[in-house]
């Protein structure tokens, strides 16, 4: 009932031919594996968006995101990306709220909202990004922080928006720290985000909505991760870098 996805965010890293070779690598050892309503999405930078368009184009379930856009439509922003251009190339997702986005760019609630808006307004379905530091698990309501964010970038959408989006929890102090964290931990907080979504939209609505668990997902913890109710699949950063890896987290989904 819900599109099972591994998503894979390469963040800043890798250059042309290494994105092709990656790509190359992953289509060839993967591809029979992502049929039905399974989904794999590959978040190469923006620079290399179409190139790794021509190279999955023979994987039916496989797309490309953006790891950004802009919430402006056009104009003087010296080097920002902006949604009519993503959807001018064909892209179908975009990654929205990411941690590193919010922290060194300073990106707000507001804005975030607004990158929601403009994404859905030319067809392009956010990942939103949501989870909390480890200051917060430990002192705060971790729960209701995370919460409180999808009430903040989503919930202004009316019902059949919020059917486009897909939600990604991801601690913070579980990404790029080898920490993930436990198929508890995480399914805690997928029920909590599913119901909290619930409340505002309804149980058809929420059961329907991709949950994705992000932070330090790897070959050897995604089985147990996946095979909790409410985790979808994954947002995978360090190793979607790796072919092998990455493969293997494809095939625990
Ligand atoms: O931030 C992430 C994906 O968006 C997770 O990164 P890691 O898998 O490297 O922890």
């Amino acid at each position: 009932m819900r599109n099972k996805i591994v998503a894979g965010n390469w963040k800043m890293n890798k250059t042309m031919e290494e994105a092709v070779a990656l790509t190359s690598e992953i289509v060839n050892m993967a591809k029979d594996e992502v049929t039905g309503d399974a989904q794999v999405i590959l978040c190469p930078p923006a620079l290399y968006l179409t190139t790794i368009q021509k190279y999955i184009a023979d994987a039916p379930n496989f797309s490309v995101a953006a790891q950004n856009v802009s919430d402006k439509l056009s104009g003087a922003y010296t080097g920002e990306i902006s949604a009519p251009m993503l959807q001018s190339i064909g892209v179908k997702y975009v990654l929205i709220g990411h941690s590193e986005r919010r922290q060194y760019f300073n990106e707000t609630d507001a804005i975030l909202a607004e990158k929601v808006n403009v994404a859905l307004a030319h067809d392009i379905a956010p990942i939103f990004c949501c989870g909390e530091s480890l200051e917060q698990r430990q002192n705060e309501d971790y729960i209701g922080f995370v919460k409180n964010q999808l009430t903040a970038g989503l919930f202004h959408l009316s019902k059949e928006q919020i059917l486009s989006v897909v939600i990604a929890y991801e601690p913070i102090w579980a990404i790029g720290t080898g920490l993930t964290a436990s198929a508890e931990q995480a399914q805690e907080m997928h029920a909590a985000l599913r119901s909290h979504v619930s409340e505002k939209y309804g149980q058809e609505v929420a059961d329907q909505l991709s949950i994705l668990y992000g932070g330090s997902v790897s070959a050897s913890s995604a089985p147990e991760l996946f095979a909790a109710p409410d985790i979808d699949g994954g947002l995978v950063g360090g190793a979607s870098l790796k072919s092998r890896d990455f493969t293997e987290i494809i095939k625990a989904r």
